[in-house]
């Protein structure tokens, strides 16, 4: 099998990728514009692209016992992964015959099926929805899709608020990168691609497709972190930003280890190069209090925060001990811990009780970074609301993008790796660039991309560099904005 950057290039090469000035179906203009419609005239390539297809829908998790392919590019696509992998296939009518059965679709199934959708090109994600409500009103279940080329402008997020998991073989930024890196693209025209992507995104949970307003959050003065620490009143938020300020960082590192001389080790190689330090104290098995005084002192040394991702979720009374007490003493020693907001307003008051005396802050978690969770839409809002009521003792919020303009209010978003993906389990990664320039967030919180690297403490360089950067970009978007 050949790899990805050859696809690029026959790709590029047929002029299936073109790159220059096209007005979209949605009358925005762009730089770039895919018409895999000319595949079909090559037959070889089509059964690469249909093999590639193929790879990437092989995930643990996608459940289809059919294939479908939104008409009419992807049709040809599905055919080819239908015969070479002995799937059954579904034909989607877009409009019913007029006459004989009066079928939207053709092909053998049951109800409670699970079918595949095939696409050759993602922008919104409105084809794929259109193709899983026409099988979901015949009774046929549709959780995966997978898609040649993903212009990343949403269409995944909208999928999966919808329930559709999409896997594609390669993403619009990615394309770039590898003609690029084969002289087939020069710098100028990626940048004025990355440009258009950060402008255009379609927004999921919206009734229609509409496009976020990229523009306007960065046209918004973005406060520097030194302006914000000045005009916070949490003295806690006031240091973090100081932290992120002096040290050049907005990476906080999740070091979700399960013996406390690994934490300790992994948190002085990478202490230099965070704001903050997040822990899971309750998957360290042979916890005790040396080990919390060991990295107070870490702590000291390197300059961060100490963050209990303990994920409160109880009456205020309960949440109340589970923090003061029993074997963490979590108020004692961790400067921020988070909590859901589903108990109601009484788990902020039962932490604050026992918090704010400490000057201890807490994060709600607003959104997830997983995929299916229901911290979405009216829950998101709500939980924003909370915060605004209890802005003494929670300052911020656990989130997968920027949810209001106050800066009071810090935004922390895990689920953050150099490249966009997902692990088997339901993590979804987004790019530090994605994370801290496109969706307004302030800090990357990094486990895995850290903790499993080969170096873990050039990792943490890593992160913290392509994090800072993105936050100094979006300085000088507002500079240019301003002028
Ligand atoms: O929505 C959420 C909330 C919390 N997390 C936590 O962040 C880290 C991420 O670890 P990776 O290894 O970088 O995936 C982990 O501690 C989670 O519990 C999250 O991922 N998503």
């Amino acid at each position: 099998m050949e790899n990805v950057d050859n696809l690029v290039l026959k790709l590029f090469e047929i002029e299936a990728l073109k790159f220059g000035s096209f007005t979209l179906k949605s009358g925005i203009q762009s730089p770039v514009y895919f018409d895999l419609r000319v595949i079909v005239s090559y037959p070889s390539l089509m059964n690469e692209v249909a093999d590639f297809l193929w790879q990437a829908a092989e995930k643990p998790n996608a459940k289809f016992v059919l294939l479908c392919g939104v008409p009419y590019t992807a049709l040809p696509l599905a055919t080819i992964m239908s015969a070479n992998h002995n799937v059954p296939m579904l034909i989607r009518r877009k409009e019913a015959k007029d006459y004989g059965t009066k079928k939207m679709i053709e092909g053998k199934f049951k109800p409670g099926d699970t079918c595949l959708i095939v696409e050759d090109v993602v922008t919104s994600g409105s084809s794929v929805m259109e193709t899983a409500d026409s099988l979901s009103k015949v009774g046929i279940v549709v959780t995966d899709a997978v898609v040649l080329l993903d212009r990343e402008q949403g269409g995944k997020q909208r999928l999966e608020h919808k329930g559709i998991n999409l896997y594609s073989v390669c993403g619009m930024s990615g394309i770039c990168k590898i003609l690029e890196k084969h002289g087939k693209l020069d710098s100028p025209t990626v940048k004025q691609v990355d440009d258009f992507l950060a402008k255009n995104i379609f927004k999921p949970d919206t009734s229609g497709v509409k496009l976020t307003e990229q523009v306007s959050k960065k046209s918004k003065k973005s406060l520097r972190y030194h302006e914000r620490a000045e005009i916070v009143a949490h003295p806690l938020s006031k240091q973090l930003l100081k932290i992120m300020d002096s040290k050049q960082t907005n990476l906080a590192f999740s070091v979700d280890v399960t013996k406390c001389q690994q934490v300790l080790e992994l948190v002085d190689k990478v202490g230099p190069h965070v704001c903050i330090v997040k822990t899971h104290v309750d998957i360290i098995e042979d916890f005790n209090d040396d080990f919390i005084t060991a990295l107070q002192k870490l702590a000291d040394k390197h300059n961060f925060l100490i963050f209990e991702d303990r994920k409160f979720a109880d009456i205020g009374n309960t949440v109340k001990h589970q923090y003061s007490s029993g074997v963490y003493k979590i108020n004692q020693w961790a400067h921020i811990t988070n909590a859901h907001s589903v108990p109601g307003d009484g788990v902020v008051q039962g932490l604050k009780d026992v918090g704010l005396p400490k000057n201890r802050g807490c994060l709600l978690i607003a959104e997830m970074s997983s995929t299916g969770n229901l911290a979405t839409g009216e829950y998101t809002k709500a939980t924003v609301k909370m915060a605004e009521e209890q802005a003494d003792f929670v300052i911020g919020f656990i989130c997968t993008s920027r949810l209001t303009d106050d800066p009071r209010f810090l935004h922390m978003t895990p689920g953050v790796q150099l490249s966009a993906g997902g692990d088997s389990l339901g993590q979804q990664y987004l790019t530090p660039n994605i994370v801290i320039g496109d969706r307004g967030s302030d800090i990357i919180i990094v486990g895995r991309g850290i903790y499993k690297a080969d170096d873990p403490s050039n990792a943490a360089k890593l992160f913290k560099e392509a994090g800072y950067e993105a936050y100094l970009k979006q300085s000088v978007d507002f500079t240019i904005t301003e002028q």
